[in-house]
């Protein structure tokens, strides 16, 4: 597999224009100033298809992180004394601003990510409707009021912001990781600190500079830019001002993060990785199934903790389940993101096109077979092609392990007990798919099935009004619905005299 970068000047000017906007040099948006590391240190972020640079950074550490909760805690009583409506109108406002300039977003996406065009303006799309859900959520806080069972006494139980949270985001979906977290947090009245993944830093500045836009004052969301994140995070996670943490990525670090935690028994939401079965039962609509694993697989390039990453076909459709996907997925058009058609872009890096290449030659080695793969072979860049698998054993790496690139690869069935083994078999339990005719059978299944969330004749999971969180090794709470906004408060109640 090719990693060598040589090609040039794929990203428009217009993304150029924007970067100087957002005045990456500085970096850090700290109490609403842009500020360089008191260090001076800085730090690269390059086109993720042609190695180009895009912009130099202020690469953060502990002094800047200090200086965000300093920002941020100064900020916290005037934002959480202020209306929930007018939080949410702040909300609503930043909703409109993203869907206006949803272009100019998904251009700066697609050039520090590499995720094609289609897939960025998708990602647009989905995190502005968190700030849209938000709006609405912050005008719903929760309470109740109750006589106690003895008589005598009054219970009220209300919520409040839980105060300055930490909020920690990966690079596969830089625009909607950080809305989902920064929505909720401002509808419950906390203030933020937010460390965006050094590999895409540029997206979450152009968030904070949107919310400043629509009105939300300065200290309220603070970025702190850095490719040391155990300097910013353990900064965060040592000082008392911080009663949240919410973190996405990897299981890996997310049990580190926990660990920090527990020193302070800080308040932790997690959303880890995944290794999501995709069920294809022998009733099931095979166009339907083929077009659900293309989203389940290929959205974002196989490069999101909810990809279908192992693939449970019925014995009897197999074959023509295999055909058909092996169809849609040598039809794919793999480049840069600002190439006309391209639906998948390269990986993150070249270890990740290191790592996922281990997996396909392991599960070759253990008797598996390529079917199928897209055509890349004159692409120079972090690509992998999308390819399928058959045959694949049940023991082998990439049935185990998140791959999270664009290989699907398919298992057969057809004892329905060692399916939910098989599916169960794994200490991960985020997203699942199943396909089927019959739905009372998939949900029965779906009952069964060790995940916190099922799609059932769909395949997408992800949804601003729904619950999306995991099980098991998954993770800890859930984001958007209601329960995103819980995730951001704590529960108080008093107890009244009423004799
Ligand atoms: O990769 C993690 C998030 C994916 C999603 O929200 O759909």
């Amino acid at each position: 597999m090719t990693i060598t970068t040589t090609r040039t000047g794929l990203v428009p000017a217009s993304v150029h224009a924007t970067i100087t906007r957002l005045d990456p040099q500085h970096g850090q948006h700290i109490g609403g100033r842009g500020l360089a590391a008191g260090s001076g240190a800085t730090f690269e972020v390059l086109d993720k298809a042609t190695g180009d640079q895009l912009a130099t950074f202020a690469d953060g550490g502990a002094t800047e992180a200090t200086a965000a909760v300093d920002a941020a805690a100064a900020a916290f009583p005037a934002w959480a004394a202020t209306p929930p409506r007018v939080r949410g109108e702040a909300l609503r406002t930043a909703f409109g601003l993203m869907v206006e300039r949803s272009e100019e977003l998904a251009a700066l996406i697609a050039a520090e990510n590499g995720k094609s065009l289609a897939d960025a303006r998708a990602e647009v799309g989905y995190a502005a409707e968190f700030f849209r859900w938000f709006a609405e959520e912050a005008v719903r806080p929760e309470g109740d009021f109750a006589e106690s069972p003895a008589g005598g006494t009054r219970t009220i139980v209300t919520s409040r912001p839980v105060g300055v949270a930490a909020l920690v985001t990966p690079w596969n979906f830089p625009a909607a990781m950080a809305t989902r977290k920064i929505g909720p947090a401002l509808a419950a009245g906390c203030t933020v600190v937010l460390k965006p993944a050094a590999e895409t830093p540029l997206t979450a500045l152009a968030v904070a500079r949107i919310l400043e836009e629509a009105g939300v004052p300065a200290g309220v969301v603070n970025v702190v830019t850095t490719t040391d994140p155990g300097a910013v995070v353990g900064t965060w996670l040592a000082d008392s001002r911080v009663r949240k943490v919410s973190f996405t990525g990897s299981t890996g670090i997310g049990r580190l993060l926990l660990g920090q935690a527990a020193d302070r028994v800080v308040n932790s939401s997690m959303e880890l990785g995944g290794n999501a079965p995709f069920v294809v039962a022998a009733d099931a609509d095979l166009d339907a199934a083929v077009a659900g694993a293309m989203i389940a697989k290929f959205r974002n390039g196989g490069q999101a903790c909810t990809a279908a990453n192992r693939f449970y076909v019925h014995e009897s459709v197999a074959a023509e389940f295999t055909e058909k996907l092996g169809a849609a997925i040598e039809a794919l058009t793999v480049g840069s993101a600002f190439e006309d058609g391209t639906a998948i872009g390269p990986l993150i890096s070249a270890k990740a096109v290191t790592n996922l290449s281990a997996l396909v030659e392991d599960a070759v080695a253990r008797g598996a077979r390529i079917s199928h793969r897209a055509h890349t072979s004159t692409l120079e860049g972090h690509f992998y092609p999308p390819t399928l698998l058959v045959d694949v054993p049940a023991d082998a790496q990439i049935i185990r392990t998140e791959a999270f690139g664009p290989v699907a690869p398919v298992v057969t069935w057809n004892d329905e007990a060692e399916l939910l083994r098989q599916v169960n078999d794994t200490e991960f339990g985020l997203a699942s798919y199943i396909y089927s005719g019959d739905l009372k059978w998939a949900l029965q299944l779906a009952e069964k099935v060790e995940a916190g969330m099922v799609g059932v004749n769909r395949g997408v999971v992800s949804d601003p009004a729904a619950p999306f969180g995991g099980v098991k090794q998954s993770g800890l709470g859930r984001e958007g619905a209601r329960e995103g906004v819980r995730a951001f408060t704590e529960t108080q109640y008093f107890s009244v005299d009423w004799s």
